[in-house]
């Protein structure tokens, strides 16, 4: 395939890499200094493009990639607040979409087990649940799009928790994410129910960027020649 990248920074060369160990080739790369290169001509010569920038281009980068008919992968994160327009958007121009707070098959898995604990532990009313996050320092965005996945994941089980904030809290109904940004951390997430005898906690720790790359690119290779929108679900079939 032909492959525009949209950012070429930390993931941008990771998903390169592999993407050319993958026997890919790679005709665009995006960054902050050669914007007037992303032009719907550059896009149309891709047979997808992977877009991993920052929360204040990302939507923008994706609704370009609509309007030139190419399929776009994205990882960014930060920018959730506008999800369910560029979904729409998305099915109104007939393009390809997918995204994911987190492409590493390893998160993707956690995700499962996330849910399935918080099925088990809906019931026991004396244990509270909250969550940690820790990234490098820099990190744009706080809380990580993967923590918001969990969490929104655990609200939607919990009979206790209703609202998740970004700091330590004992408010009953919300769910505490702790946000760390301590350098080289790649990302590391948990979840962690405590009572008075004993805590239960699950942990995925990425030791590199590898794992995010790779599930990008296979997410990429995935959508190619599809319509809609789509998420690692499909991907992995989970
Ligand atoms: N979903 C997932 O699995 C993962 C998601 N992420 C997310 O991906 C995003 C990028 O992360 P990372 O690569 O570490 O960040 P970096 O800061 O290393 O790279 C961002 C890149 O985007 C470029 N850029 C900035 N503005 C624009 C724009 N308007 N159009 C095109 N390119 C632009 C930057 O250019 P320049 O270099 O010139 O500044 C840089 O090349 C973050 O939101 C992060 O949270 C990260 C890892 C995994
Ligand atoms: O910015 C990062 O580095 C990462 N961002 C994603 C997130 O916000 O969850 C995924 C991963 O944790 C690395």
């Amino acid at each position: 395939m032909n492959i525009a990248l949209l950012g070429y920074g930390k993931m941008g060369k990771a998903i390169e890499e592999i993407a050319l160990q993958k026997g890919h080739n790679i005709i665009l790369r995006i960054h902050d200094q050669n914007l007037d290169e992303l032009t719907t001509a550059n896009l149309q010569q891709a047979d997808v493009a992977i877009e991993f920038t920052s929360p204040q281009s990302a939507v923008h980068n994706i609704l370009l990639c609509f309007g030139s008919g190419v399929p776009v992968v994205c990882g960014t994160t930060g920018w959730l607040k506008e999800m369910e327009m560029v979904q729409q958007k998305c099915k109104e121009l007939g393009g390809t979409f997918l995204y994911a707070s987190n492409f590493s098959i390893g998160v993707n898995i956690f995700f499962e087990l996330n849910k399935k604990l918080a099925e088990l532990m809906k019931h026991q009313v004396n244990y509270n649940v909250s969550m940690e996050e820790i990234h490098h320092t820099e990190k744009k965005d706080a809380p990580s799009g993967t923590a918001i996945t969990l969490a929104e994941e655990i609200i939607k089980i919990s009979q206790q928790k209703n609202k998740w904030v970004n700091h330590f809290s004992d408010v009953p109904n919300e769910l505490s994410i702790t946000s760390k940004r301590i350098d080289p951390a790649a990302g590391t997430h948990s979840v962690k129910y405590s009572s008075d005898v004993d805590d239960i906690e699950i942990i995925h720790t990425a030791h590199n960027r590898k794992g995010f790359a790779a599930g990008a690119v296979l997410a990429a290779e995935f959508i190619f020649n599809k319509k809609g929108v789509f998420s690692m679900k499909d991907v992995l079939n989970f």
